[in-house]
């Protein structure tokens, strides 16, 4: 046993979730009509219904003093303040100071961050009024209209899926595309339809170092230069948001091309620094500057409301109570709103990247679960899909609802719809469908009873399935941001109770080194082969494939 499993909290959990598995949550709404009252909290204009959980108060209390026997809040003081947590890298996490407005200094080693933090804000902020207004333009004297933004991970999930999430607010006159894949299908597709005189590519990696964006930055180039450009004209179509400087000048961009980032940002916090340019000129800045106070109203929340009001506390413990005492291994997120769409997959590197480790503290292993599988899409197309496993399958898998409650440009008729279908399915997943109401169904059916009992039996639905269900005002740039801000508070909860360090990825930094080891061994066509079998066969045939 880890210190974490041993505590008398954590045998109360597990206790209270062998009584909570003897009970059903259809009976808790029969028997307390203020149920949905009582568990519902509301904050930066998300309101979180969360009340169709398998959870009484006593599974609540027992959930605060976990987080607090974890020193959840000393560790969330630890990170706002700048404080070395991420402690295999060295590194302070401080992407709460890129959207700091509270006027405070944040320091880093020593000193202050926020005179850069709002210096960069304000390159951007006239970079973007410059291309919006025209005033700058390309080689010919041609205004900027066609923007390439090219990154991956973090430099590429943030921008699209935020911009595209916001797609009633966007900015008419540019237009941005996003290229992250190394696949050359992307890049040459994106770069087939546009006009080099007017396009503006926006180079996004904070180490510089990653091989799809380099190369697909390579490709923009050699595209730009053999249209017509020249070597000289790069400086005007190319620019990069790093915080490798050196090697971005040395691979060619001007220096006041290239906006700065930090190495206390990691790459799936990046959205709030410069690697968030790309949305700003999709929205504008003053929409783009909304996105950033909506998360530091949720930075605000995070640090003041008590665990019981706390939305990145609620949402944290209610996950770590699935998966830790349900067995639960995934969370399905399901955005009823069209825009909202990428959300699972950007909330997928967040949670994933984030807390896919499996050493707490400085060696010990972990012997509980910790970050969940992340997945999902929007609604309704999942009802007509994987919604079934997750009525009748066998796995328990907690959703997140959400659904904007006014949308604009729309006609209400489907947004009457759209709201039924996401209600109806937390409603059905919450009570089910039980034997005698499926057989009640069947009476006068025609059917023997034999047929009547074994259909019963197939139609019947468990329930008992939790959700949650946040509802906005509308999905506009700000409840946007303390969206965003809810779900990296509520991964470093979870990491903080689970010991782990929510902040490095090796595992990826290992995909990334053996890909260059073989990406050697595939260009090199006459060097030995040495690695296992499979994968010197592999190698060896694609090699002829492509000899
Ligand atoms: O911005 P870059 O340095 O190019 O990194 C891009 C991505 O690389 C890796 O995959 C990291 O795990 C991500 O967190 C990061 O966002």
């Amino acid at each position: 046993m880890t210190a974490l499993t041993d505590t008398p909290t954590w045998q109360t959990l597990a206790s209270l979730a062998e009584d909570v598995k003897q009970q059903h949550m259809r009976d808790w709404f029969a028997s307390d009509t203020s149920r949905a009252s009582k568990y519902q909290q509301t904050a930066c204009g998300i309101e979180l219904d969360f009340s169709k959980n398998l959870i009484t108060d006593d599974v609540l209390k027992a959930l605060f003093a976990l987080a607090d026997e974890s020193q959840v809040s000393q560790k969330r003081d630890a990170m706002f303040k700048g404080d070395i947590i991420n402690h295999t890298e060295k590194r302070a996490v401080l992407h709460t100071a890129l959207r700091n407005f509270s006027g405070e200094p944040v320091y880093v080693d020593g000193q202050d961050v926020m005179p850069e933090v709002l210096a960069c804000q304000d390159k951007i902020k006239n970079f973007v009024a410059s291309i919006h207004s025209g005033e700058r333009k390309g080689y010919t004297g041609k205004a900027l209209k066609q923007i390439v933004s090219i990154g991956i991970g973090g430099s590429f999930l943030g921008p699209k899926i935020m911009s595209e999430a916001l797609k009633p607010y966007w900015f008419d006159g540019v237009k941005v595309h996003f290229v992250a894949n190394v696949d050359g299908c992307h890049i040459q597709d994106v770069l087939a339809s546009l006009d080099h005189e007017e396009t503006l590519v926006v180079m996004s990696s904070k180490s510089f170092t990653t091989q799809e964006t380099l190369q697909n930055t390579l490709t923009a180039k050699d595209w730009f230069l053999n249209a017509g450009g020249t070597q000289q004209d790069i400086a005007k179509h190319f620019i990069a948001v790093s915080s490798n400087i050196k090697a971005a000048t040395d691979f060619g961009m001007a220096e006041d091309n290239i906006f700065p980032m930090w190495d206390w940002v990691g790459g799936r916090y990046s959205l709030w620094s410069a690697i968030g340019l790309p949305i700003a000129l999709t929205l504008g800045y003053d929409n783009y500057r909304q996105l950033l106070e909506g998360a530091f109203e949720m930075d605000e929340h995070f640090k003041a409301a008590p665990a019981e009001q706390n939305l990145p506390m609620l949402t944290a413990l209610l996950g770590v109570w699935y998966i830790n005492f349900f067995g639960a291994q995934s969370h399905v997120l399901l955005p009823y709103y069209h825009y909202l769409r990428g959300f699972p997959a950007y909330v997928q590197q967040l949670d994933m990247e984030s807390n896919g480790k499996n050493i707490s503290g400085d060696t010990t292993a972990v012997d509980y679960a910790t970050g969940p599988i992340i997945w999902g899409s929007e609604g309704t197309n999942g009802q007509h899909s994987f919604h079934q496993l997750i009525h009748q399958g066998t796995l328990l898998i907690p959703a997140d609802f959400m659904l904007p409650l006014n949308v604009p440009k729309q006609d209400n008729t489907h947004h009457a719809m759209l709201a039924s279908n996401c209600f109806g399915q937390t409603q059905a997943l919450m009570q089910g469908k039980t034997f005698d109401e499926c057989y009640a169904d069947l009476e006068g059916k025609g059917l023997d009873e034999a047929e009547r009992v074994k259909l019963a039996t197939h139609k019947t639905m468990p329930g008992n399935k939790p959700s949650n269900t946040l509802l906005f005002e509308q999905m506009d740039p700000k409840t946007l941001g303390s969206l965003v801000a809810m779900y990296e508070h509520k991964v470093f909860v979870q990491g903080a109770i689970w010991g782990v360090n929510s902040f490095d990825q090796w595992g990826v930094e290992l995909g990334k080194e053996l890909g260059n080891q073989v990406l050697d061994k595939i260009v090199n066509t006459d060097a030995a082969l040495s690695f296992d079998s499979s994968t010197n066969a592999l190698i060896a045939r694609f090699r002829q494939a492509n000899s």
